[in-house]
């Protein structure tokens, strides 16, 4: 039996830190990110929250100038230290940003992507992956006759959901989450928490949210962070009910932040 099978922590995050130049973005942070659940991060503008979502698939390679020390086991493996495929980790876990960003392709390429890169070509199997991926999302049954239409015809919440499926095309096992819902309006949001919550019985997931009901409503755990610290990781009911430490409880009950 492999270390990944023996465990529930899909990431064991272990004293990182990072800095931007002289400035040190994330402090000694201690994380372990457990199979099957919801993991909200909370906290003020500049904490650290996207750099960190950032470092869980190496996104933050994109940034010059940044240092790390630390351990970020994935599955059992350091991805800080071993030579990694970049491809094949980024295609284990997925990412969402905060605004819907489809290629300007037809909705039916913007899902089918992913699988092309990763070398399926067979129009049958990527049919099955476009149809399936739309269905996961709750989108299909509103483009199935518009699949070769172009992604940027789409709603605001319609493009964010599209996001979401060309993000599980590629079959990941983590999906990273950097604030999906900030530009959507009540009801597209409702849907994507909707969704997350269907997507868990399946995926892991991290979501950045800067709404404190979303992260109640939609996570198992929250982590609250401040000025590069992980002041906080618990039960969400525990973060929002009775917090250990007066920092997370300022910050949840609207004092600072
Ligand atoms: N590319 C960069 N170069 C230099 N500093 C950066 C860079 N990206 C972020 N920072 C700094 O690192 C700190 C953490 O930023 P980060 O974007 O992770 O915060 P955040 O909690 O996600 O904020 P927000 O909620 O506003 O999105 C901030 O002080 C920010 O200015």
């Amino acid at each position: 039996m492999t270390f990944a099978t023996l465990t529930r922590n899909v990431f064991d995050i272990k004293d990182l830190n990072l800095w931007y130049g002289e400035h040190h973005a994330l402090k000694n942070i201690n994380f372990p990110i457990i199979k099957k659940e919801v993991t909200a991060m909370i906290g003020p503008s500049g904490c650290g929250k996207s750099t960190f979502v950032k470092t869980l698939n190496l996104m933050i390679n994109y940034v010059s100038n940044v240092k790390m020390t630390g351990e970020i086991n994935f599955n059992g493996h350091n991805i800080l230290n071993e030579k990694l495929d970049l491809v094949e980790l980024r295609k284990k876990v997925g990412m969402v940003f905060q605004k819907g960003n489809p290629f300007p392709q037809s909705i039916y390429d913007n899902v089918a992507y992913g699988p092309r890169i990763h070398g399926i070509k067979k129009k049958k199997h990527l049919d099955e992956i476009v149809t399936k991926s739309l269905m996961n999302v709750a989108l299909w049954d509103e483009v199935k006759d518009r699949l070769h239409a172009p992604a940027l015809g789409l709603s605001g919440g319609q493009q964010q959901r599209l996001c979401i499926a060309r993000a599980l095309a590629t079959k990941p096992e983590v999906l990273l989450m950097d604030e999906p819902t900030s530009a959507l309006d009540p009801i597209s949001t409702l849907k994507i928490e909707e969704l997350i919550l269907e997507l868990k019985e399946k995926y892991t997931i991290v979501i950045v949210t800067h709404n404190m009901q979303q992260a109640s409503r939609v996570s198992d755990k929250t982590a609250f962070f401040l000025m590069g610290e992980l002041i906080e990781l618990d039960e969400t009911s525990k973060i929002f009910s009775n917090p250990r430490d007066e920092r997370t409880e300022g910050y949840i009950t609207g004092r600072f932040g």
